[in-house]
């Protein structure tokens, strides 16, 4: 069963999600199933990173969405109009939909959702909040069966590495966001990013998901990073708290609260003093991390690349790729499996033997303390491949010296063979430990 894809725009999570429908060779089989049918752009003559057929490239985004061959609209054109429109022309013609667009859903899911769940058809949002990291699904499903009591996230990579070098430079914000811009992270025009009104239309959708209701992206307290200060940065170091962006949705009332208590959630995006030791707090440069709380899984961290074209469009083919799964079970016969949920393998993988690992070692030996010993164990790891990062005597007691070795990476098996050959040194009596380094 073929299923056919109707892209809507080609730009960097575009290209990312051509690149991976057109190389499906070591991924999810089902992924061979899935076809590209049109991709819409502004235009033409652009020049392109990657090579499409092109009979492929329109601007003509409405025959898209109306296209009757296409089973799934793909809309990465970003922006509120004509995004919006496209989205929900392409329901209305019986389209499943996945969508990069977290402004677009932050604003209209109500409409969005309410004609999808009518036109009995799905919508992704998997790239819409941390890009490639997988948050949404595990909301929806892995985690659902938790009391979630709170979601709070590093959401938005361009302030994430503005604070981040703020931190680690001391320097000012208006000099760090002109670096953003020059490499590409914060937009020309950053005020979604620096405002917080990027991360805001994350965390209401990640509210919705976790708390089981619409949020008015309207009600969420919004405030971004433009007044932080090298100073509070300092004086926030000195305290033992690092200052990052936080967006945080949390349940307002206990699980136990009398029943007709009136459930209210927080839902808001400021910077936060973060104590040093909080998971949140080692998350810099561009990453994000979502950390969700709830009854009885208590926390779980997502941690990853909050975006660029790789990872976003590894979450756009992710959705692409569950929709063709439930079609195809849907539609086969009533015995037949979701491809996603069945075990698909029938052969064993070839495991690597541990000899043939290629690691860095960590040795202690115990040896007489006595001239040229280290000197022999040297020869030997050498004379076996063994190259060594480096090697100490630390300490002598009862006429034995104990020598730490450090190797770089070298194959486990000659390893092994130089402790067995240095076993036999006379002078060494014992090796009690070796461990791996990663
Ligand atoms: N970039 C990222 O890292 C991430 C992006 N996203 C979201 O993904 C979506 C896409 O972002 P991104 O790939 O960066 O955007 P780009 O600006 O790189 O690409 C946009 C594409 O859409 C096309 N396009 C835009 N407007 C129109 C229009 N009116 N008619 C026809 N084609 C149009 C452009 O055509 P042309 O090429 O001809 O100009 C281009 O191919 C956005 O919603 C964004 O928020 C989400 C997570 C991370
Ligand atoms: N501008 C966003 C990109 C993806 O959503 C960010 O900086 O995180
Ligand atoms: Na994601």
């Amino acid at each position: 069963m073929a299923f056919k894809i109707g892209l809507l725009g080609f730009g960097t999570v575009g290209s990312g999600t051509v690149q991976i429908l057109q190389n499906p060779t070591l991924r999810h089989p089902l992924l061979h199933d899935i076809t590209l049918h049109r991709v819409g752009v502004r235009s033409l003559d652009k020049p392109r990173p990657i090579e499409l057929a092109p009979d492929l490239l329109t601007t003509d985004l409405e025959a898209i969405v109306t296209d009757p061959e296409v089973d799934v609209v793909v809309e990465l054109i970003g922006g509120l109009e004509p995004a919006r429109s496209l989205i929900l022309k392409a329901i209305a013609h019986k389209k499943h939909v996945v969508t990069a667009n977290k402004a677009v859903i932050a604003r209209y899911s109500d409409e969005i959702f309410d004609a999808a769940n009518a036109a009995g058809v799905y919508v992704m949002i998997e790239a819409a909040v941390a890009g490639g990291i997988p948050v949404i699904q595990p909301l929806r499903q892995a985690l659902s069966v938790n009391r979630l009591h709170r979601v709070t996230g590093i959401i938005n990579g361009t302030t994430n590495y503005i604070l981040t070098r703020m931190q680690r430079e001391g320097a000012d914000f208006t000099d760090v966001l002109a670096d953003a811009q020059a490499l590409g992270y914060a937009e020309a025009d950053p005020t979604a990013d620096v405002d917080g009104l990027d991360a805001a239309d994350k965390i209401a959708i990640l509210a919705a998901l976790a708390f089981g209701g619409r949020v008015n992206l309207t009600e969420v307290y919004c405030e971004g990073i433009r007044n932080v200060t090298a100073s509070d940065i300092a004086y926030a170091e000195d305290l033992g708290f690092v200052i990052k962006l936080l967006a945080t949705a949390q349940r307002d009332i206990p699980d136990d609260a009398a029943p007709g208590t009136t459930d209210r959630l927080q839902v808001r995006v400021h910077p936060t003093l973060l104590p040093k030791d909080h998971p949140l707090a080692s998350v810099n440069d561009v990453f994000n991390a979502v950390l969700i709380e709830g009854d009885p899984i208590g926390q779980v961290m997502f941690f990853g690349p909050g975006a660029g074209m790789g990872p976003t469009a590894s979450a756009v083919v992710s959705d692409i790729q569950t929709i063709a799964a439930a079609l195809k079970s849907a539609a086969a016969a009533p015995t037949s499996l979701n491809p996603l949920m069945a075990c698909i393998h029938e052969h064993y993988c070839t495991i690597t033997p541990m000899e043939d690992l290629v690691t860095r070692f960590y040795a202690r030996l115990l040896s007489k303390d006595q001239p040229g010993v280290i000197g022999k164990i040297g020869t030997c790891f050498g004379n076996h491949d063994v190259s060594l990062e480096s090697i100490v005597q630390i300490d002598s007691h009862q006429d034995l010296a104990e020598i730490v070795v450090v190797t770089h990476n070298v194959r486990e098996g000659n390893f092994r063979q130089a402790l067995d050959e240095m076993r036999h040194f006379e002078a060494v009596s014992e090796i009690p430990s070796t461990l791996r380094v990663l």
